[in-house]
């Protein structure tokens, strides 16, 4: 099975573990929704040697019961706190959690909004009830008793606010910021409830809460955010004798000494009770869980607001990371199992388009209508400017960045007796394999693909190739559907291009680059047609026309300008067949004779610069390959740092040995490097993929 997890600098590694096997007491569910939690980013920070699977929130059915559960069967729906830092947790296809933590789920609940709440109401009615010390549901209270619940929008405060409601704990004074809406629909004004806004700074905040309580002295206070003060406004704003309750660790002594602050530790519900005592917070949750379950039912308990981040596994990198920005207001992630991108050929799984950016390019491209370039001689190009929205492209941009793996490929090339080490100056990836094979859909499993013969649907024999092709990911095939559709409308017979591979480079600086070569490789068949796609920083695009050879122009027919490995090369001129030419730099160089038949003519030849912005599209046509070079030239001097840029290219490969060659040199035998946001760089990852 798959199972997500986590390390140092929250990069998500998906791996093949087995399925665990439940022990006597614990269940083990197969997961249909997993939600996360701040504490999934913050444990691997805090303890680098850590990477585990952090999900702890579980929403599935029941695939096996250990010895001696008595209360759930295979085929349960239900949702479970897993025990926290243990393995196989909810980042996963299975998880195991222990019956006494585990509570049933009905019709009336989704899986989405079962896996909201294990962690935080549990956390939340810990801390009510065991911490401060209030009067539980079932015997509610009968004076006022303000509560201050800090962070009243966040899951855990919100949890806390719906269950002081149960336990008719009034007035609620919530302090909250943007969340404050959603806060409104949880207190009861009519009880005396109120919001304090804590962007009102420190001293505002301490008088509001005092204000809201209209002179009821306030002695509890939840306190769910823990950090940047809060709870020494609480301190401040609290009667003595009073109680704080925390989520993380704080700094007690800087709150006066008749105001008691008790950390709440969910984690206290998998462990034996405190020396001395029989009983404690393991018997709190094997109550509170069940019970819980029974206000969903009954629908007097409810989960919190959720979003559910696409792309299953493949989407708790993002998820996490946004949480870590604190993006995430009155809202939890979750995240669908089924919904990874589950191909045994990737490396890592790689999350869908956000749906707002899959809008964008179904609603917004092209852009703008191409401009034709077909004003020198076997040129004709379609130019997009842009071909994506600007805005869309630059977060189609930073999210390929984010989530494709990346390559820094070395190669040797061989030139008559000499061999040279070439390293790539850029980062590569590629997806996608030759008309001959096809990936398709196995039946009943909508999210694995087989490779198979395309004339026979046979299965492609393992030694076909000489790499392991990968299906072209969901994020890319939608744009190469829409950018085939772009270039149908465009082309004069109306003809689909049908592109079969998606070669991606990623130029991290001025000093990534790609020197001048042709694409006309024989695998593409003659004429190619090649869409090329801009996103990010904008860089130079070059085009010449290709040198002579005696008596007319080098084509394919010579042998191919430039061999297939040439877009590989590090420094131009490196190619024997696009030496001469490839290292001319001129404004206006070679003539071209029309070749054999036609009378010679001599035309100008001009070479032609383009500045490619984020969202701009060219389409290589027709005699474009077999005739000019291009290449994406170094920047020097202040021009080198630039913003990076992601390039695309849609092709169409027809034999084997195509696949062969773009995987040899754009994924190569190296490791497998990934975008990490807080150092801003590619970094090597650490397990061989
Ligand atoms: O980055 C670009 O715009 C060009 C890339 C290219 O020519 C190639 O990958 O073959
Ligand atoms: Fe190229």
């Amino acid at each position: 099975m798959k199972e997500a997890i986590i390390d140092k600098t929250v990069s998500v590694i998906i791996r093949d573990v087995d399925i665990p096997t439940p022990k006597p007491g614990q269940v083990l569910i197969r997961v249909v929704v997993s939600g996360t939690n701040p504490k999934d980013w913050k444990v691997p920070k805090w303890q680098p040697d850590t990477v585990l699977n952090q999900g702890d929130d579980i929403a599935g059915y029941v695939e096996a019961v250990g010895e001696g559960v008595r209360n759930f069967r295979k085929g349960d729906k239900v949702a479970a706190f897993h025990e926290m830092l243990s393995p196989h947790g909810s980042y996963a296809e299975y998880a195991i959690a222990w019956e006494y933590t585990t509570f049933h789920l009905t019709e009336k609940t989704s899986f989405e909004e079962g896996a909201t709440i294990p962690l935080a109401a549990m956390t939340a009615s810990l801390g009510l009830y065991q911490e401060l010390r209030l009067p539980l549901p079932w015997a509610p209270a009968d004076k006022p008793t303000p509560l201050v619940v800090y962070g009243g929008a966040t899951a855990v405060g919100a949890f806390a606010i719906k269950f002081a409601q149960l336990s008719n704990i009034h007035p609620i004074i919530a302090v909250a910021g943007k969340g404050a809406p959603f806060v409104e629909t949880l207190i009861s004004r009519e009880k005396g409830d109120t919001i304090v806004d804590y962007r009102e700074g420190d001293d505002a905040v301490r008088s509001a809460i005092k204000a809201a309580s209209k002179g009821t002295p306030i002695h509890h206070a939840y306190d769910a955010v823990s950090e940047k003060g809060s709870y020494i406004n609480l301190g401040a704003a609290l009667d003595a004798p009073g109680r704080i309750t925390v989520v993380l660790p704080v700094e007690a002594d800087k709150v006066k000494e008749q105001i008691s602050i008790h950390r709440t530790m969910v984690g206290t519900v998998h462990m034996p009770p405190a020396e001395g005592q029989a009983l404690g917070d393991k018997e709190f949750g094997a109550a509170f869980f069940p019970f819980i379950g029974q206000g969903l039912a009954q629908g007097w308990f409810s989960g919190h607001p959720y979003e559910v981040r696409k792309g299953g596994l493949g989407a708790l990198e993002g998820a996490l990371k946004d949480l870590e920005a604190g993006k995430a207001s009155a809202v939890k992630y979750v995240v669908k199992i089924a919904e990874t991108e589950g191909h045994p050929s990737y490396p890592i799984p790689i999350a869908q388009l956000p749906s707002h950016v899959e809008v964008g390019l179904e609603h917004a491209t092209p852009a703008s209508a191409p401009r034709e370039i077909n004003n020198q001689p076997h040129l004709d190009l379609l130019h997009f400017q842009p071909y994506i929205p600007r805005p869309t492209a630059n977060e189609l941009f930073e999210f390929l960045r984010r989530e494709l793996p990346f390559y820094r490929v070395q190669y040797t090339a061989r030139r008559g007796d000499i061999e040279t080490q070439i390293n790539t100056p850029r980062w590569t990836t590629v997806f996608g394999v030759d008309e001959t094979s096809t990936f398709i859909q196995e039946q009943d499993h909508p999210n694995s693909l087989v490779l198979v013969e395309t004339k026979t649907k046979t299965p492609t024999p393992k030694t076909k190739y000489l790499c392991t092709p990968r299906p072209i990911p969901a994020c890319l095939d939608l744009l190469r559907r829409h950018v085939e559709a772009a270039n149908a409308a465009a082309n004069a017979d109306n003809k689909n291009p049908c592109y079969n591979f998606c070669l991606v480079n990623y130029y991290a600086s001025g000093d990534d680059s790609i020197a001048f070569h042709s694409d006309d490789e024989r695998f593409l068949g003659p004429e190619p047609n090649i869409a090329s796609l801009s996103l990010g920083g904008e860089r130079d695009f070059l085009m010449k026309h290709k040198p002579f050879v005696s008596g007319g122009i080098a084509n394919r027919t010579t042998g191919g300008c430039v061999p297939s490995a040439a877009r590989a090369m590090s420094r131009p001129g490196s190619t024997s067949a696009a030496r001469g030419s490839c290292t001319d730099s001129g404004a206006t160089l070679n003539t071209v004779s029309s070749p054999e038949s036609r009378p010679a003519v001599t035309v100008p030849l001009q070479q032609i610069k383009m500045s490619l912005g984020s969202g701009d599209m060219v389409v290589m046509r027709g005699a474009t390959q077999s005739n000019w070079l291009h290449s994406i030239p170094k920047r020097k001097g202040k021009a080198k740092s630039t913003r990076g840029r992601i390039n695309i290219t849609f092709r169409r490969a027809v034999v084997p040995g195509g696949t062969n060659n773009y995987y040899h040199y754009n994924i190569g035998s190296g490791g497998m490097y990934r975008w990490d946001e807080v150092a801003r760089e590619m970094v090597l990852q650490d397990s061989k993929v």
